[in-house]
């Protein structure tokens, strides 16, 4: 069974993957794959060069990711170009990474993928676990860990389908306002249910 993992920014996706990842289960993760297409040399750096210019580039030749960033969360236009660029080759590699995890013996395999809704990825997994917090709490944590502010983080919220809007097709909820004990609670009574073991 492949499970995509999702919810919004700063949910709690990574923390979550973090527990998955303890109990033994595979874990693919598309933003440490969109990192890697996109650094010199991945098979996007010179699409996303030439489309968005050399000025994001930084002194030593890789991208400027939080330039980048301040870019494509302010404006829809130049994100859906960065979108066109890196989510293809992203796909690519989370379809070849989870069938390696098959090869290998496992019969479940995580995908962490962000944008599963966005980009409308249903058809890459057999189940949708979602990490909800509600909006408010996914305000202030992701203020709080990522240090620049309520605007470009209200930005960074704006560029994705809100979070209560994604619950009706999710098949679990992991509800990730409480201790991180009681999430992973949560998951590990998900995952019993649907029979998940290492
Ligand atoms: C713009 C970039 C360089 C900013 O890098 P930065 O290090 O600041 O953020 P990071 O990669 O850690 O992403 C953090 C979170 O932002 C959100 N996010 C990232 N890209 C997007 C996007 N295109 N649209 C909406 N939300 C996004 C996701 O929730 C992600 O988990 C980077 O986010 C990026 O390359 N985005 C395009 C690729 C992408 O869509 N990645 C998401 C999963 S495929
Ligand atoms: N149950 C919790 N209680 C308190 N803080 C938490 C809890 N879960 C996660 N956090 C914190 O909230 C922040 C966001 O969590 P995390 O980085 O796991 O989110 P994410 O969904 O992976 O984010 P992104 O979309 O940016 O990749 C982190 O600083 C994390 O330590």
């Amino acid at each position: 069974m492949i499970i995509g993992l999702t919810g919004g920014i700063a949910t709690g996706k990574s923390t979550v993957a973090n527990m998955i990842k303890q109990a033994g289960v595979p874990v693919v993760d598309a933003d440490v794959i969109a990192k890697e297409v996109m650094q010199v040399g991945g098979a996007a750096f010179d699409q996303v060069v030439s489309t968005f210019g050399e000025d994001i580039l930084q002194e030593d030749g890789s991208i400027n990711r939080s330039l980048l960033g301040d870019r494509i969360f302010s404006d829809e236009g130049q994100r859906k170009k960065l979108n066109a660029i890196v989510h293809p080759v992203v796909r690519e590699q989370l379809l070849s990474k989870a069938k390696a995890y098959q090869q290998e013996g496992h019969k479940h395999v995580v995908l962490d993928i962000p944008l599963l809704y966005e980009s409308n990825l249903f058809h890459l997994v057999d189940k949708v676990l979602l990490v909800y917090v509600q909006p408010d709490i996914q305000l202030e944590r992701l203020v709080t860990r990522d240090k620049n502010g309520v605007e470009q983080a209200r930005s960074r919220m704006n560029a994705q389908i809100a979070i209560d809007e994604k619950v009706e097709r999710a098949d679990e909820i992991i509800r990730n306002h409480g201790s991180k004990e009681e999430t992973e609670r949560q998951l590990h009574h998900i995952f019993k249910n649907w029979n998940v073991r290492q």
